[in-house]
């Protein structure tokens, strides 16, 4: 989970995340729009062979309208003066046949443009035969030299004793230019001949397969054949993509638009409402419990003892990827959101149940815990502090009262009393800065005060370290105890030694930076045996 959540808080897998939800929303709308244009494509391109079919439809009714015709005015003695009148009349309906035979036995006897012939015209086999109650023999671009018409090709047609001619060019494709065509006439047996359109294109078909390819040299391709409902006449058609996007171009350049500024779009709205649900606040004010509370505790060192007199408490949170975070980055959320009181009682609770069954029954010390002013009503306080107030007998409670706002003097000052009547004492945090005043120093009946670090960390020789010593020596003229804090150095502890007369406790990393409970008992185990060993030597 952990994990997962990590994900979501560092801002370079934010950024992959942008990322990878606008590719997929790029492909995604890409692809749905992509999808609609083919539609309207296929559309197309059922369209056109609806248009060609029609042809063929026309040219079946033709066929089946004259042979009909024929069956039913043209009588007599087949290729007699009557039979040929009447077959005559037959050719003048516009229906675009006006060559008719009369057959017997496969061979052609009469025709209309050559009369009675004097040698019958040898058919030979048909080249197929639609079945049906009205069998219709087919005979395909055969020379129709014999009717009188030398280098004429037409396709012939026989039904009973009738024969007539299909001239070539009867079905039209009507296609936009990034769809090519070729109409076909395919026998039962598998056989077909080029009708009309692009040659190859019903081969292309035959040899890749219908719908969506890959193998074709011209790249991506979809191919497809109709039929009319026997099956005989087929229109195949085949669009290579390239084609369409050639053709296109203005349909292709809003696709890509359109799918840039979704995707964009769609990208942005998930971000801002990662960012929402992840960002620091969101993330802390959802996990603010006891489980990520966790209290770090450094060591504060008596000046005149030489020993640890007890320790700071300080606060820490785990994030919801398991890195800790410090105070600074948490507290404002804190404030913003009312939520001190709680973050203190938490903070208790878990410092006395660590304190009371990490450390020794012997060991003795003063426990210091930072509280916002708002925090300083006597109720509120005992309230939030009976965890370790119960351990009274072994921890002492001190209260550094952060001044981060402007005190109220006259109700601080009546609590404070009332608290330090119950056994509190009290400190005001980081003098020297910000609120921080010698006059509420002199106001208040306040045990003692925390110089701000800024003090003892400046280096040797700047304004803020020579302030160090008239800050302390301000501070103990209103009578208060000291503890400076942020010693980092030997030298500077060293120095604050000079003062031990004035300055009771020292805080820093040079004594110690604070540490987790078990680093804190291990701390104070050390220094016990080094006291006791330094304690033999000197005896
Ligand atoms: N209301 C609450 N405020 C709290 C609580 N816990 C901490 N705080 C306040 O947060 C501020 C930052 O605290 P933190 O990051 O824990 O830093 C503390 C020490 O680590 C740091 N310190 C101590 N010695 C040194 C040093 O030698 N060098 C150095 N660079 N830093 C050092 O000082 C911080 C302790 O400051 P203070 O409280 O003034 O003694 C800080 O303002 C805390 O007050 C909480 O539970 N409640």
């Amino acid at each position: 989970m952990a994990g997962i959540a990590a994900l979501f808080v560092s801002a370079r897998s934010l950024k992959a995340i942008g990322l990878a939800v606008w590719l997929a929303s790029f492909v995604l709308l890409a692809g749905l729009v992509s999808f609609a244009v083919t539609l309207q494509g296929r559309e197309t391109v059922r369209e056109s062979v609806a248009f060609g079919m029609a042809d063929v439809y026309r040219l079946i009714g033709s066929l089946d309208t004259a042979f009909d015709e024929m069956a039913r005015m043209v009588t007599g003695t087949p290729c007699g003066t009557f039979y040929m009148r009447q077959m005559r009349r037959v050719a003048f309906l516009p229906d675009g046949l006006s060559e008719f035979f009369h057959i017997e036995d496969g061979r052609v006897i009469c025709t209309l443009s050559a009369e009675h012939l004097e040698v019958a015209h040898d058919l030979g086999p048909p080249d197929f035969v639609r079945e049906g109650a009205l069998e219709t023999r087919f005979w395909l671009d055969r020379d129709l030299g014999f009717t009188g018409l030398p280098g004429t090709i037409g396709t012939i047609a026989q039904r009973g004793p009738f024969g007539t001619v299909i001239p070539p060019e009867r079905v039209t494709l009507n296609l936009p230019p990034w769809i090519v065509a070729e109409a076909v006439l395919v026998a039962p047996d598998g056989r077909w001949w080029h009708r009309a359109g692009n040659r190859h294109v019903h081969q292309d078909v035959l040899i890749v397969g219908p719908g969506l390819s890959w193998s074709d040299a011209g790249g991506p391709a979809v191919r497809r054949t109709t039929c009319d409902r026997d099956g005989h006449y087929c229109i195949s058609t085949r669009i290579h993509l390239t084609d369409f996007v050639a053709h296109r171009p203005i349909v292709i350049a809003l696709v890509v638009i359109f799918a840039i500024l979704g995707a964009s779009w769609i990208a942005r709205v998930v971000r801002v409402l990662i960012r929402r649900y992840w960002s620091f606040e969101a993330r802390f004010l959802r996990k603010f419990d006891a489980a990520s509370l966790l209290c770090a505790y450094q060591p504060i060192l008596e000046m005149k003892t030489g020993a640890i007199a007890g320790c700071e408490v300080l606060v820490r949170w785990r994030d919801v990827d398991d890195s800790i975070v410090y105070p600074d980055e948490f507290l404002p959320i804190v404030a913003r959101h009312g939520l001190m009181r709680r973050l203190t009682a938490l903070l208790v609770a878990r410092a006395a149940s660590e304190l009371g069954e990490t450390l020794g029954p012997d060991v003795r010390l003063q426990v210091n815990v930072n509280i916002f002013p708002s925090e300083l009503d006597a109720a509120g306080i005992e309230a939030a502090f009976r965890p370790l107030r119960a351990l009274a007998d072994r921890f002492t409670v001190a209260l550094e009262v952060i001044e981060s706002d402007a005190l109220p003097l006259e109700r601080v000052q009546r609590e404070i009393e009332i608290l330090r009547q119950a056994g509190y004492r009290i400190y005001l945090d980081d003098f020297g800065t910000g609120y921080s005043t010698i006059r509420h120093v002199a106001a208040l009946d306040i045990d003692g005060v925390k110089l701000d670090k800024a003090f003892a960390m400046a280096p040797d020789g700047t304004v803020m370290a020579e302030m160090l010593q008239h800050a302390v020596c301000m501070v103990r003229s209103a009578g208060r105890k000291i503890v400076v804090e942020g010693v980092e150095t030997a030298t500077r502890l060293e120095q604050l030694r000079g003062q031990a007369d004035r300055v009771d406790y020292v805080q820093g990393y040079h004594v110690c930076r604070p540490l987790d409970i078990a680093g804190f008992a291990a701390f104070l185990e050390e220094r016990r045996t080094e006291s006791a060993s330094e304690d033999r030597r000197a005896a």
